[in-house]
Formats: C-alpha cells, structure tokens, sequence
C-alpha cells in the first residue's frame, strides 16, 4: 500500500511530459558540432547513413502532425540539414504527400547532387523562385536550411526568403533549428521565423528552449549508447520501433 501511494503521490508531482522535457540535455552549438564528428570518426557512420534515418524521422513526424497536408514546400539548404530536407522531400513523397522543393544554392558534392536525382527522378517538382504569391499555394512549409553549424547573420542571397518565411502565415516546421536562429540563444532580437512545429535531430539544441510552437518532436534514432551517455543527452524513450518521440 505504501508503494502504491508513493507512485501516486510521484506521478502528480512529475507528469510525465514534464518529466520527459525537464529530463532532456539541450546541447549547445559546441557540443552539437562534437558528437556529428564522433559519429563519423569514433563510429565510423558515414553522413548519407545518418541523413537517411534524421530524413525519413523528420517525414514521419510531420505525417503525424500534418496528415491532410498536401502541398508542402522544402525549402534546402547548402549543408547537411538542406541534405535532411532532400531526404524528407522523397520520403513525403512515397507517403503519398505533394512536396516541392525550393534549393537556391545548390551543392557541388556528390552527395547532393544523388540526392537531387532522387527527387527529381520520383517527380518531385524544383522550383527556381519563390514570390509570397507563390508561397501561399502551399499548406506547409518545411524549413532545412539552416542547422547546427549556422552562425548569424544570414548572408543576402537568403535573407529574402527568411523574409517571406517571417511573414507568413502557412505553417512552418523547421528541421533541428528554426533557420536564422542562434543555436543557442534562439530567435534574433529583431525577428525571426516562428515555426509551429520543431524537429530536434539526435538532441535539442538550446536554442529550442525559446520555441513557442505547436509541436516539438526529436528525430534521429541512431545515437549509439555509449554517446549517449558520454555526453548525458538523457534522450526519452522512442515507443517501440518509432523513429520520432514527442518530446512536449
Ligand atoms: N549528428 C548529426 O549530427 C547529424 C546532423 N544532421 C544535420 O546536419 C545539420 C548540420 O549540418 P552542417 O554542419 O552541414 O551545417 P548546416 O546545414 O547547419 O549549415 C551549413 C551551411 O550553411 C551555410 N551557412 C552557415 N551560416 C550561414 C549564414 N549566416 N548565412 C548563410 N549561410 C550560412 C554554410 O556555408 C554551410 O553551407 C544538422 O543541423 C542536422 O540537420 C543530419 O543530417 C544527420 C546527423
Ligand atoms: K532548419
């Protein structure tokens, strides 16, 4: 009987959902670059590898929270989490979703170039130029442009799009950091996108401590144990075999 209330009287102090969110490490900018690099030189991952796993968690997530959507723009970046926003695209695709994918500077690499193929070769539409006209044609918009590595400010040939992505209203899900923001300190002080929907990728960054939207998820099911612990990301538990968790 006395454990019984000692497990009722925890549950009403610590609710689960609080538990999850206080439990959690959120990582800064450092700590985020470190644990990429021992994934790929410790663990000897390769990037396509852990692309595929935060892509295919990134689409699943947002089939959960969207599932009637049907436009949705992928707006990519240069780096790896604009390659994150290629792999959803495919995967949102073979979902049955509508995705169309703005990439205004594309990478010299192999990697981007294969991925760009994929999409191109299931149909996926590339679209050269974005107007507020155009933009509203979508009922969702995925921002991968920007990820841990961003350092502000945001250099002129993007500075237009994060404009309109500042001033609309369709919603936004941003991949691992909503593009523009500090990775640590959040939202600019004169403005900055609003994402309703968040995806944290291996671990939040502290920048997710400023998100006021509607869904926070974490992706990237692929941190092999003694990471974690090493770095003490206290990750929450994944349900059984799902690639995403609700993580608030
Ligand atoms: N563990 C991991 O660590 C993984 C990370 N992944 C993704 O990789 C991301 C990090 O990728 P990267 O390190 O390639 O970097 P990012 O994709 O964060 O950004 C780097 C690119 O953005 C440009 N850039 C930086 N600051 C800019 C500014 N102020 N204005 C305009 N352009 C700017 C850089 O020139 C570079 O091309 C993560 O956020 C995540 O999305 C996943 O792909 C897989 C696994
Ligand atoms: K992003």
């Amino acid at each position: 009987m006395r454990f019984l209330l000692l497990r009722v009287s925890k549950n009403f102090f610590l609710p689960p959902v609080l538990h999850a969110r206080t439990m959690v490490k959120f990582l800064n900018q450092e700590e985020a670059i470190n644990i990429d690099q021992e994934l790929f030189n410790q663990y000897k991952f390769d990037v396509s590898q852990l692309m595929e796993l935060a892509g295919l968690s990134c689409a699943t997530a947002i089939m959960k929270c969207y599932p009637q959507e049907k436009k949705v723009l992928v707006c990519v970046g240069p780096g790896n989490n604009g390659g994150d926003g290629l792999v959803l695209a495919r995967h949102l695709k073979l979902f049955g979703q509508n995705p169309s994918v703005y990439y205004p500077k594309r990478t010299d690499k192999d990697l981007y170039k294969n991925l760009t193929n994929q999409c191109e070769s299931m149909d996926i539409p590339f679209i050269e130029n974005i107007s507020e006209e155009e933009l509203n044609q979508y009922n969702l918009i995925v921002d991968s442009l920007f990820g841990f590595s961003f350092k502000p400010p945001v250099r002129p040939l993007f500075v237009p799009l994060l404009d309109l992505l500042q001033k609309t209203k369709i919603p936004i899900c941003s991949v691992d950091i909503p593009s523009g923001w500090d990775v640590e300190k959040g939202c600019p002080a004169e403005g900055g996108i609003q994402p309703e929907m968040l995806i944290s990728l291996t671990a939040p960054k502290k920048c997710a401590n400023f998100f006021r939207g509607t869904y926070h998820y974490l992706g990237g099911r692929f941190v092999p144990p003694q990471l974690e612990k090493k770095y003490q990301l206290q990750l929450p538990a994944y349900p059984g075999t799902e690639c995403c968790v609700k993580i608030n």
